[in-house]
């Protein structure tokens, strides 16, 4: 999870004995220690979540409350200004041992990175331009985007429009489309030269995007450009490319994919919204209704499947053309996620918002099924990761019976499979990143398409296995919204939705097998 920012001790601090603080042990004058600091909470005591009896315990009124604080608390709570305000002074010829580490550092925690971030390990994949932009990814993540992610996911509302324009004019929502000539020339992030730009550049900007732990919110952010781009960009014509790709990569506009509907989700050839093309071919009127469409609620654009006379056709439909009607749906993360049901109701679409051409959309649809599946193989593995690290913190600061909950066999039996399962699923991801690097387009359709379709329903499998250990061994506390077990409720709640989205695990692993089949050699025997 991401370092938090961290906050400027006052200068000068007096200095007190422990014998000094020991002194303040009573109802309205009461003092602890936490890490070194002295904190005067005969006040706050009144006001403590939970509740002013705990600071009259004779372990605690007057005495070091390090451990029994960490046991209660993340670390978050210290660093609040309201509680930092608390501090009175620091115990004489002692330092803090415990505050986090500088902000965009990699962690130091086992199995916390993916090794090739982790101290001591090597990586043939990763260069000093993937390293460069992870170092200034990250920090840009921890200092100005993980508050905002936090605010939304528990506000609901969508991501602050500021933050995508700031991305835009960094170069990162175009490098969210990953490879490509869109970024020949383009002024990058972190300076990587468009022409370098491969999908370990994307993997990096994906996954180091994941530790806000803030699902819903990592859909919200852009989630709909990610996957209702690329039929413009690949497939559109120029004046459509020239009105649509620019403003949304800059976060002047959103756009999402409109395909799935209450008729139709992996059985994509089932949806009923049709587009009528209208007797001089000047524009089409849609009707029909489209389901859990990310980003529907606040997009300018809607790449919609839809039937024609002709078969199946994808249209990029302005908002603007009216009788649009989108609203949130309830899902189980945020809606800041922007999930919507969206109507068309006798929508006159001009022909120019027609993606390639009639007949040929399932085509336009399935050609970026890879990459999209791909992008959610990043997030889930990396979640999954971030989630084994707090439940390996959380057994290091939680005493049961007077021991760290690692002291118990079964305990670090389940880090183990978590641990085990988080690097396999990495390590097939970065080998799969390095073929997609290697291979062209319809290389990887022929030869990755099988591939990708097993790494994300094993990953999602793998998500399922950590999370499910996690919240057990988190007890209550990963059920809980707030406090030490937040970031494994959220995961545990959320991880079905790269399960789901993308095709279903049992949907992409069977096609997994079919291309499998396909592919036998004639002459092979036992
Ligand atoms: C400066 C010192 C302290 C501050 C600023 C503080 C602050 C808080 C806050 C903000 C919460 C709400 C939950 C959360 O956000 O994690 C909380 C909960 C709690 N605190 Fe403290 N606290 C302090 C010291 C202590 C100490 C020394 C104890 C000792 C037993 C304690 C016991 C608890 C308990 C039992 C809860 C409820 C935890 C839960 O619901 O799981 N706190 N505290």
């Amino acid at each position: 999870m991401s370092a938090q920012k961290q906050t400027t001790s006052a200068p000068a601090r007096k200095e007190y004995t422990r014998e000094e603080v020991a002194q303040h042990n009573k109802a309205g004058d009461n003092w602890v220690i936490i890490d070194s600091e002295v904190y005067n909470v005969s006040k706050f005591a009144q006001l403590h979540p939970g509740g002013e009896q705990v600071f009259h315990d004779e372990e605690v009124a007057g005495q070091d409350a390090t451990d029994v604080f960490f046991g209660l608390h993340r670390r978050e709570v210290l660093e609040k200004p309201q509680y930092a305000r608390l501090i009175v002074g620091t115990i004489k010829g002692e330092q803090p041992k415990l505050k986090a580490d500088p902000v965009g550092s990699p962690s130091r925690v086992p199995y916390a990175e993916p090794s090739w971030l982790a101290t001591g390990y090597h990586s043939p994949y990763f260069n000093d331009s993937h390293r460069r932009l992870q170092r200034e990814w990250r920090k840009f993540v921890d200092e100005e985007i993980t508050e905002i992610a936090q605010r939304v996911e528990e506000n609901g509302k969508r991501p602050d429009v500021e933050l995508v324009k700031k991305l835009g004019a960094n170069g990162i929502n175009a490098m969210r489309m990953g490879p490509g000539k869109h970024l020949h020339g383009r002024k990058l992030f972190a300076d990587i030269k468009g022409e370098e730009f491969d999908y370990f550049h994307e993997l990096i900007i994906t996954q180091e995007l994941v530790r806000c732990g803030a699902r819903g919110f990592g859909d919200g952010l852009n989630g709909g450009m990610v996957i209702g781009l690329p039929p413009v960009m690949n497939f559109g014509s120029q004046e459509l490319k020239d009105e649509v790709v620019e403003p949304v990569l800059r976060g002047d506009k959103f756009i999402c994919l409109a395909v799935t509907e209450a008729f139709a989700g992996s059985d994509v050839m089932g949806i009923r919204t049709y587009a009528k093309k209208s007797e001089d071919g000047s524009h089409y009127v849609v009707n029909g209704t489209k389901k859990w469409i990310t980003n529907g609620v606040f997009a300018d654009y809607f790449t919609t499947a839809v039937k024609t006379d002709e078969g199946f056709a994808v249209m990029c439909i302005p908002r603007s053309c009216g009788n649009i009607e989108t609203k949130i749906i309830k899902t189980s993360y945020s809606p800041t996620a922007g999930t919507a049901y969206i109507t068309f109701d006798n929508v006159k679409v001009p022909s120019k918002y027609l993606i390639g051409e009639d007949g040929m959309g399932i085509y336009y649809i399935l050609s970026n099924f890879n990459h999209e599946r791909w992008v959610m193989c990043c997030s889930t593995i990396r979640a999954a990761r971030a989630a084994a690290e707090q439940t390996l913190l959380w057994t290091n600061q939680r005493k049961a019976f007077g021991k760290p909950l690692h002291s118990q066999p079964v305990v670090r039996q389940k880090l183990a499979q978590m641990f085990a399962e988080v690097e396999a699923a990495q390590n097939w991801l970065e080998n799969v990143t390095y073929q997609m690097c290697k291979m062209s387009y319809n290389q990887q359709s022929k030869f990755l398409a099988g591939q990708v379709g097993l790494l994300k329903s094993w990953s999602t499998r793998v998500s399922h296995n950590v999370a499910d250990s996690a919240v057990n061994i988190f007890g209550g506390r990963g059920l809980t919204k707030s406090g030490m077990g937040k970031f494994v409720e959220l995961f545990a709640r959320t991880y079905k939705f790269d399960a789901v989205l993308g095709g279903s695990e049992e949907v992409i692993g069977d096609l997994a097998v079919r291309m499998a089949l396909k592919q036998m050699p004639e002459n092979a025997r036992l």
